[in-house]
């Protein structure tokens, strides 16, 4: 038997996040999530999907002569199958991230991929799922994110940031406005007076193509 995994959708996108936005990218969106964050806005994929071996979706993502690949979801990590995946595409020379909600170990990754690792706030209502040991395993070559509600959860963020040093420890510290939850202004406005070490970001395919699935 084939490994197989349980997959939304493959497509070719700009980078709406994280270090690389802007950057043509293919993603590869995988279905199920054990979390149910209140600002969601991949819904669509906690079911459904299709179940497709791990070559075919290999295939797929060649097809588009990519350099940048992320596997998101729904939660990439729910599915043991995306450890293989993530290798392979690393072994296919491609430069790979993982968009992942920190709820569950992210030690078997490649260490070649960029971990993406959300802190979950108290805002997003899944907070006691946040799994604190990844901290511990996060490298220059990863990134932590902030998904923001509130000016409760901007202080809360910043709590960890400073307990954690973890701009000392990953690559990014991002701090992200949840969409429709908190005016970005006002958290660019707070991050300018903290002078913090954290990079500001915003999701660039929701200002271009609104929240249309597949973009
Ligand atoms: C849909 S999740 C999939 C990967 C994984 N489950 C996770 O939470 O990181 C991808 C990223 O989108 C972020 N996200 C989801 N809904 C959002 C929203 N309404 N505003 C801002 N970011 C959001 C998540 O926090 C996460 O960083
Ligand atoms: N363009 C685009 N960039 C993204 N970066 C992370 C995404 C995600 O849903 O995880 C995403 C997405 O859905 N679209
Ligand atoms: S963990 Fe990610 S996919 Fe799951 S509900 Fe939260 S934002 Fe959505
Ligand atoms: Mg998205």
């Amino acid at each position: 038997m084939q490994d197989t995994l349980r997959i939304t959708e493959v497509f070719y996108s700009l980078q709406g996040e994280t270090r690389t936005a802007g950057l043509p990218t293919v993603f590869v969106r995988l279905t199920g999530c054990p979390l149910r964050c209140q600002y969601c806005d991949s819904a669509y994929a906690f079911t459904g999907g299709t179940i497709r071996p791990l070559d075919d979706i290999l295939e797929q993502v060649a097809g588009f002569r990519p350099r940048y690949v992320c596997v998101t979801g729904g939660e990439p990590l729910a599915q043991p199958n995306a450890i293989p995946l993530l290798k392979q595409l690393c072994d296919a020379g491609y430069e790979v991230s993982l968009e992942t909600s920190g709820a569950l170990d992210i030690s078997a990754v490649d260490p070649r991929v960029s971990r993406v690792v959300d802190l979950k706030t108290p805002g997003s209502k899944e907070a006691h799922r946040n799994r604190y040991e990844n901290i511990e395993l996060l490298t220059p070559n990863d990134q932590v994110k902030f998904v923001i509600c509130s000016r409760e959860d901007y202080d809360w963020a910043v709590s960890k940031l400073i307990q954690y040093g973890l701009d000392t420890r990953a690559g990014e510290v991002l701090f992200s406005p949840s969409h429709h939850d908190l005016n970005a202004r006002d958290l660019a406005d707070w991050v300018v007076a903290d002078n913090l070490p954290v990079r500001l970001q915003l999701q660039l395919h929701k200002y271009l193509w609104n929240d249309e699935p597949g973009r």
